[in-house]
């Protein structure tokens, strides 16, 4: 969360003149606000929506090629971690030090405690999200765009 998937996803996208897709944004679209999905049916049903909007996802964007972004805990589905595994997956890193500015005032429901509850699940999640990386980018310190434009040369270079 907050590492700039959607942001940065979007970017890399528009750079390489391909589709863009956002999991949540899909979710949303289809079934309302996450903070209503998690208040009213919980986080289980949450990740079953979230998981079919990977699949559609993930199948729009296979031909002729597409960026999707996911949401952060997208890859607790098994499922979801063998599709993956046959795609090229981009880890985007950030330093603790700078997702508190970034998560002020957020809607995300897993992050009602802050940078505490940030660093948990983060912790929790690490070796999944480095199993599945097939390259990591950090997004910490450089501005958006540089990132995305440096991503978009790894994607590139692998076609
Ligand atoms: N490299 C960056 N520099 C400055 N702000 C960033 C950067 N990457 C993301 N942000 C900010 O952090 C917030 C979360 O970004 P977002 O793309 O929604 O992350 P994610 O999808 O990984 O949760 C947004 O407000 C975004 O503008
Ligand atoms: O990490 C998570 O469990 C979640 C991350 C969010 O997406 P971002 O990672 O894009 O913020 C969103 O899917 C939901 O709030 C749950
Ligand atoms: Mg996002």
């Amino acid at each position: 969360m907050a590492a700039g998937k959607t942001k940065v996803g979007k970017r890399v996208a528009r750079a390489l003149g391909v589709p863009f897709t956002d999991t949540d944004k899909r979710v949303v679209a289809d079934h309302g606000p996450i903070a209503d999905i998690f208040a009213e049916h919980g986080a289980g049903h949450f990740r079953r929506l979230e998981r079919q909007a990977v699949i559609d996802a993930l199948a729009d964007a296979r031909d002729p090629g597409g960026v999707v972004s996911l949401g952060g805990g997208a890859v607790l589905d098994a499922a979801t971690r063998a599709d993956l595994s046959r795609c090229s997956v981009v880890y985007l890193t950030v330093a603790a030090s700078a997702v508190a500015t970034r998560i002020g005032g957020t809607k995300r429901p897993l992050l009602a405690g802050g940078i505490e509850d940030w660093q948990r699940i983060f912790d929790e999640r690490r070796p999944l999200y480095e199993q599945l990386a097939s390259i990591r980018f950090d997004t910490s310190t450089r501005p958006l765009d540089a990132i995305a434009a440096d991503i978009a040369t790894w994607v590139r270079g692998t076609s």
